[in-house]
């Protein structure tokens, strides 16, 4: 089974707080865009990396790139304003309409090889699958003063990679284009074209780097693994 990937690198960081944008990072050994890279890489079922970037760090990445060579081409293309904007840019790379795309975010390092396999599987059969996780908090909803309680056996925490046939997600993008929607995934814009999507169970460890205290459990996650190699 074959997917292409495309990395969302094009964003600020600005919870981060780091002063740069976070892709930058390092985290462990490597620099943040690195690791994900990597996964991504390694998987023999990726036939195609393509990172979205901001137009003003073309020459960084491809310095950092070139430093850390991950051992796949790599296709740099330039985001937009938006997350959603950046996605869009790369799927205009893609032409290949009856093809799998992941769009996965760059801030996200630690994927699963086990979890990309089972996401292409599903999107092969059924056009569009997500990782994500059951919610472990209570999830209250504020409404002006009104304060009310959601249903937590009903609720899922969305990750990525988010799969889809490629027609697909261009269709939704499009939609959404035309309609002004900006959502917080690609996912959401799918679903307003009525397609249904799957939900494979992730894990709680493919965290979305995105504030300070995400940095620290990324660290110490990796330290873990690396003592545990150690062991080994
Ligand atoms: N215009 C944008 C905005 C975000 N992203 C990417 O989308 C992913 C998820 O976004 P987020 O975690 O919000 O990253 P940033 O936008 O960089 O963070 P912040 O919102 O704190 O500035 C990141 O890998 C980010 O680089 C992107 O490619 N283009
Ligand atoms: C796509 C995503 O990672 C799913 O959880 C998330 O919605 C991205 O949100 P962000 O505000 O762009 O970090």
């Amino acid at each position: 089974m074959e997917y292409y990937a495309i990395v969302l690198a094009a964003g600020e960081g600005k919870r981060m707080n780091a002063g740069k944008n976070k892709q930058f990072i390092q985290v462990g050994k490597k620099p943040l865009v690195i690791h994900t890279l990597n996964v991504f890489a390694q998987d023999d079922w990726c036939k195609s990396i393509i990172l979205v970037i901001n137009s003003n760090e073309k020459k960084r990445m491809k310095e950092l790139i070139d430093n850390h060579p991950v051992g796949k081409s790599v296709i740099l293309v330039e985001g937009g304003k938006e997350r959603q904007d950046s996605v869009f840019h790369g799927l205009n790379c893609i032409d290949d309409p009856e093809g799998i795309v992941f769009i996965h975010d760059g801030a996200r390092p630690f994927v699963s090889r086990e979890n990309l396999h089972q996401l292409a599987t599903i999107t092969k059969e059924k056009k569009a699958a997500i990782l994500a996780v059951p919610v472990t908090d209570t999830i209250k909803q504020l409404k002006g003063e009104n304060l009310t309680t959601l249903k937590r056996e009903t609720l899922w925490a969305a990750q990525t990679p988010q799969a889809f046939r490629v027609d697909a997600i261009r269709a939704a993008h499009e939609k959404a284009a035309i309609e002004n929607y900006l959502g917080t995934d690609d996912s959401s814009l799918v679903e307003r074209l009525g397609y249904p999507v799957e939900i494979v169970k992730g894990s709680y460890d493919n965290i979305k780097l995105t504030t300070p205290e995400d940095l620290q459990r990324a660290q110490a996650f990796l330290k873990e693994k690396s003592d545990e190699r150690e062991k080994a």
